[in-house]
C-alpha cells in the first residue's frame, strides 16, 4: 500500500455511487482515521455511455475487470456489482492479486464465504462484508467483535427490508401485497428480481452468514429452512393484532447445548417484543448471549449511503490492519462441527387459522386431535362464518410443542373430514429460550 490508498470498485449502482459519495464527503475524517488519503481509481461498469448521477471522470470508469483486478495500484477492490459466478471469480483473482476485498453481497457469502475467507487468509488479505446483512447495521462487527467474549444463543432479525415494509403496509393500512410490494420496488429496498425478497431467500442468506458467525459454526443455505410472506393476508394480521401479535418475517438461529436450528419464516411476536416494533424498511437483530442477556441493533438495512457506510467502514478496518501489520485475519474460522437440531428438538408455539364444519362433534374431534399428541391450547377464538353450509372460523395458538408432532397435527387437520380448509398456519416466539 502506497501512502495513497487506492480503491477499485466493481460496480457504481446504488451502492456503488454511495461508496463515493461517503469516500469523497468524508475524506477528512476518513485521513483522520488511517493517517493517509483514500482515492478511487477505477471503477468497472456494464455499460460506460449510461447516464450516471455521480460525478466520475469518464476516463475512471471501465468495462474491464482486468483493468481493476490486474492494476498494481490498487490496493483495495470494493464489489458492489452484484451476482454470484462473475462476483467469486473476480473477488479470487483480487485476493490472488493480494488485494483486499470489501463486499455487500450477501448471495455470494452465503455460498462461498467460507472458501472466499479461506483464500483471503492464504494471501494475507483482508475481506470484509459487514453490508451483506443488514445493510448499514453493524451486526457483523457487532458480532464477531463487541460480543466476542459471549457464547450467543440466539438471533432474531428484520433482516429484508422490502418484506418488512410489506407487512407494514399491510397490517397497519390494510393494504394490498401486490400494491405494496410495486411500492417497495419502486423505493429501490427490493432486489432486481424481488422473488428472493419475498420468497425469503435473501433474508435467508442473510440469517446462513448471521448463524455461521454468532455460533462459529458452518451454516449453509441449504440448512436454513425457508418460508417467504406470499401467503400472509391481511385477515391473519387482524386475528394476530386480536390476540396481541405482530406477524414479522423473522430470520431466527438458536442454539442449545450445540445444536442449532436457522429459519426463515413468518412468525408471530408478542406486541411487547422489541422487533414487533420495527417497521417499515428498518432491520434490526435481537441478540441473546449468555452473558450480555438481551441486545438488539437498529437501523438502515438497504439503501445507497446506510450501505455505503458499512462498506466505507470496512474499508477503514482494512488500512487500520495494514497500518498494524496484521491483514488477513479478518473472521476465524469456525470452531464447532456442525449439529443441526432435529425435528423432535425444535420446540415452539403455533397459530393455526382453520374453517370448520359448524356441526355437533366437530371441536371435539378437533380438540382430541391435540390431546392425542398431548398439545394444549394457549388462546382459542371461534366465530360462525357467513357461508351457505354452517361453518366456523377457529384460531388456536398451541403451547409448546415440537416441530415433528406439529407437522402430524397439521396434516391429520387437513386431512380431516370437519375441518374446511387450514386457512393459515405460523410459528410463535418471543421468548429467547
Ligand atoms: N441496494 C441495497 O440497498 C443493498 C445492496 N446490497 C448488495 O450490494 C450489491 C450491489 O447492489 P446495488 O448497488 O443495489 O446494485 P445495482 O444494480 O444498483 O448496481 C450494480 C452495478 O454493478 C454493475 N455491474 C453489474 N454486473 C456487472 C458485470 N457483470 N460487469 C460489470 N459491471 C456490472 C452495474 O453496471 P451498470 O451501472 O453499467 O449497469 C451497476 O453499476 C448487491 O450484491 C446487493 O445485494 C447489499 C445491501 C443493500
Ligand atoms: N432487498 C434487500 C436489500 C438489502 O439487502 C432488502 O429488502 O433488505
Ligand atoms: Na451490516
Amino acid at each position: 500500500m502506497a501512502q495513497d490508498v487506492v480503491v477499485g470498485l466493481l460496480g457504481l449502482g446504488t451502492v456503488g455511487s454511495g461508496v463515493i459519495q461517503i469516500i469523497n464527503d468524508h475524506q477528512r475524517e476518513l485521513q483522520h482515521q488511517v493517517g493517509r488519503p483514500v482515492k478511487i481509481g477505477k471503477v468497472l461498469v456494464r455499460d460506460k455511455t449510461k447516464p450516471r448521477d455521480i460525478a466520475i471522470n469518464e476516463d475512471q470508469l471501465t468495462e474491464d475487470a482486468a483493468e481493476i483486478l490486474n492494476d498494481p495500484n490498487i490496493d483495495v477492490v470494493i464489489e458492489v456489482m452484484g451476482g454470484v459466478q462473475e462476483a467469486r471469480e473476480y473477488i479470487l483473482e483480487a485476493l490472488g492479486n493480494k488485494k483486499h476485498v470489501v463486499t455487500a453481497n450477501k448471495d455470494l457469502m452465503a455460498l462461498y464465504g467460507s472458501e472466499l475467507l479461506k483464500v483471503a487468509a492464504d494471501n494475507s488479505c483482508d475481506l470484509f462484508f459487514e453490508a451483506s446483512v443488514a445493510g448499514g447495521i453493524p451486526i457483523i462487527r457487532g458480532l464477531t467483535e463487541g460480543l466476542s467474549s459471549d457464547r450467543i444463543t440466539e438471533m432474531m432479525g428484520i433482516v429484508n427490508g422490502t418484506t418488512n415494509y410489506i407487512l407494514t403496509k399491510m397490517d397497519q393500512e390494510g393494504r394490498d401485497y401486490d400494491e405494496v410490494l410495486k411500492e417497495a420496488q419502486a423505493l429501490g429496498f427490493a432486489e432486481s428480481d424481488p422473488t428472493s425478497d419475498v420468497e425469503g431467500l435473501d433474508a435467508a442468506r442473510k440469517m446462513a452468514i448471521l448463524g455461521t458467525l454468532g455460533f462459529s459454526t458452518d451454516i449453509a443455505l441449504e440448512d436454513v429452512i425457508v418460508r417467504g410472506i406470499t401467503t400472509v393476508t391481511t385477515e391473519d394480521m387482524e386475528y394476530c393484532r386480536q390476540l396481541g401479535y405482530t406477524l414479522k418475517l423473522i430470520g431466527l438461529a438458536k442454539r442449545k447445548e450445540g445444536r442449532v436450528e436457522v429459519t426463515v419464516q413468518p412468525m408471530l411476536l408478542p406486541d411487547s417484543h422489541p422487533l414487533a416494533a420495527v417497521n417499515d424498511e428498518y432491520n434490526a437483530v435481537y441478540v441473546y448471549g449468555e452473558a450480555i442477556g438481551e441486545t438488539m441493533f437498529y437501523g438502515p438495512g438497504a439503501g445507497s449511503l446506510p450501505t455505503a457506510t458499512a462498506i466505507v467502514s470496512d474499508l477503514v478496518a482494512v488500512i487500520k490492519n495494514y497500518v498494524l501489520g496484521v491483514n488477513g485475519h479478518s473472521i476465524p474460522t469456525p470452531l464447532f462441527e456442525k449439529q443441526l437440531k432435529s425435528d423432535e428438538e425444535v420446540e415452539a408455539k403455533y397459530f393455526l387459522r382453520l374453517h370448520v364444519k359448524d356441526e355437533t362433534g366437530t371441536f371435539k374431534a378437533v380438540t382430541s386431535l391435540f390431546a392425542q399428541e398431548d398439545v394444549s391450547f394457549e388462546k382459542l377464538l371461534q366465530w360462525p362464518l357467513e357461508t351457505e353450509e354452517p361453518a366456523a372460523e377457529v384460531v388456536i395458538v398451541t403451547h409448546k410443542t415440537n416441530r415433528a408432532v406439529y407437522e402430524r397435527i397439521y396434516n391429520e387437520l387437513e386431512n380431516m373430514d370437519v375441518v374446511i380448509d387450514v386457512k393459515s398456519s405460523y410459528r410463535v416466539e418471543g421468548g429467547h429460550q
